[in-house]
């Protein structure tokens, strides 16, 4: 049966231009924590760049909404040059990943976006993301003119793409998106476009809104009277869409991100909301200021606490029978291979980011299990 983007699966792995490289068959989890936007054509973020690079995971190079239309071509050129440039940006060894968000597929930008970028920084670009991504046929073009790019520049590693989910069709379109081609990285979510496309009354990008909660049922006393206590508790607008954003991503071997929370001003509700998204499933959102970075770094690490507990269930398990199957009691609960397959995405999440990041490495490395 042919896959969603037409190919049949011997052919899904095949290069899409001759002498483009071979597709990945598994997509690295690089940290990726926090994807920090700036705008290239900003003399000012552009200053930033390179200070940022040591601080945080991805260091993105926006092209589309956010830079003005008179700006575009000097977005693009900053782009080359700030890629060409800076140490330790972008590539398999670099200290930051280096992403873009080109121009969407109907602008007049798109295409000298990407013929202009792969040539010039294409050995750099780590993932291209695609915004107001509507279903596999849009993957399917971006993913058969990066091969022809890559085979053209000689590139020896093919460059991931990242799609944005921000209208009805794309949501409706999700799982098939995922599966369009061995390029796809991950999604995330456009709350912004999502939220016009759908018709949503909202005026924000991301978090949530006052109107949209719950109010507890009336209470009567004994003798009948109504109480006037009625608590109301505020609901996650995006709890839907980011819930079939993980399991599709989490279907097809990629990994999804919560996406912007445009309130800067507001530093807890975007850690609450990140912390939502993390919860189920995400692994890291996007920061549009340098502030939101600290944020995004701290919620998208497991806890110490969180850590010491999984390490505990590991070495439970593994005391008991050393295959890590069986069930056992700790602290009045039970663990079993379940809870253990749950602990261990921590753990190895934990290793992925001690890796990168020797702050978090000393903090991890001196948690201290008190059991026996
Ligand atoms: C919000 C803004 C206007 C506040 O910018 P500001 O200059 O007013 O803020 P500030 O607090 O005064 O800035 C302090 C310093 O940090 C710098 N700075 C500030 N931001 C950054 C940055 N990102 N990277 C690097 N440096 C930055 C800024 O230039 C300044 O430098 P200075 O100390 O030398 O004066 C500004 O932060 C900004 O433009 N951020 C990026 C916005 C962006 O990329 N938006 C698009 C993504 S969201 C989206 O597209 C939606 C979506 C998914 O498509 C959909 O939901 O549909
Ligand atoms: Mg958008």
């Amino acid at each position: 049966m042919p896959s969603p983007a037409g190919r049949s699966a011997k052919d899904f792995f095949r290069p899409l231009a001759v002498g483009a490289p071979e597709p990945l068959r598994e997509i690295p989890a690089r940290p990726s924590r926090a994807i920090h936007f700036f705008d290239p054509s900003n003399p000012k973020m552009a200053a930033k760049v390179p200070q940022l690079t040591g601080t945080v995971d991805v260091l993105l190079g926006n092209l589309e909404d956010a830079v003005r239309a008179d700006n575009k071509v000097a977005a693009r050129e900053s782009l080359v040059q700030i890629a060409s440039s800076t140490s330790g940006l972008g590539g398999p060894d670099g200290s930051a990943q280096l992403w873009t968000r080109i121009n969407s597929l109907d602008s007049p930008w798109v295409l000298d976006d990407l013929t202009r970028l792969i040539p010039a920084i294409g050995d750099k670009l780590d993932v291209v993301m695609v915004p107001k991504v509507q279903g596999a046929e849009d993957i399917a073009y971006v993913d058969r003119l990066l091969a022809q790019l890559e085979a053209k520049a000689g590139l020896d590693r093919p460059i991931l793409v990242h799609a944005i989910l921000e209208t009805a069709r794309g949501v409706a379109n999700v799982e098939e998106i995922c599966g369009a081609s061995p390029r796809m990285q991950g999604l995330s979510l456009g709350p912004a476009d999502l939220a016009a496309d759908r018709r949503m009354k909202t005026t924000r990008v991301g978090g949530g809104h006052p109107g949209y909660l719950v109010r507890q049922d009336p209470t009567t006393t004994s003798d009948g009277v109504l109480g006037q206590e009625r608590p109301t508790y505020q609901q996650d607008l995006w709890h839907y869409t980011i819930a079939r954003m993980v399991d599709a991503c989490a279907m097809h071997g990629i990994y999804p991100y919560y996406g912007p929370f445009g309130d800067i001003s507001d530093p807890l509700a975007c850690e609450d909301q990140f912390r939502n998204a993390f919860l189920l499933g995400c692994v890291g959102a996007w920061s549009l200021h340098p502030s939101q970075i600290e944020i995004a770094n701290r919620v998208f690490s497991p806890s110490v606490e969180d850590i010491r507990h999984a390490r505990r269930v590991v070495a439970a398990l593994n005391r008991q029978g050393g295959d890590g199957t069986g069930a056992v009691m700790l602290d009045g609960k039970m663990e079993d291979d379940a809870s253990l397959k749950q602990c261990l995405v921590l753990v190895e999440l934990a290793e992925q980011l001690a890796a990168v990041d020797p702050k978090l490495k000393e903090i991890y490395d001196a948690i201290e299990l008190t059991d026996e």
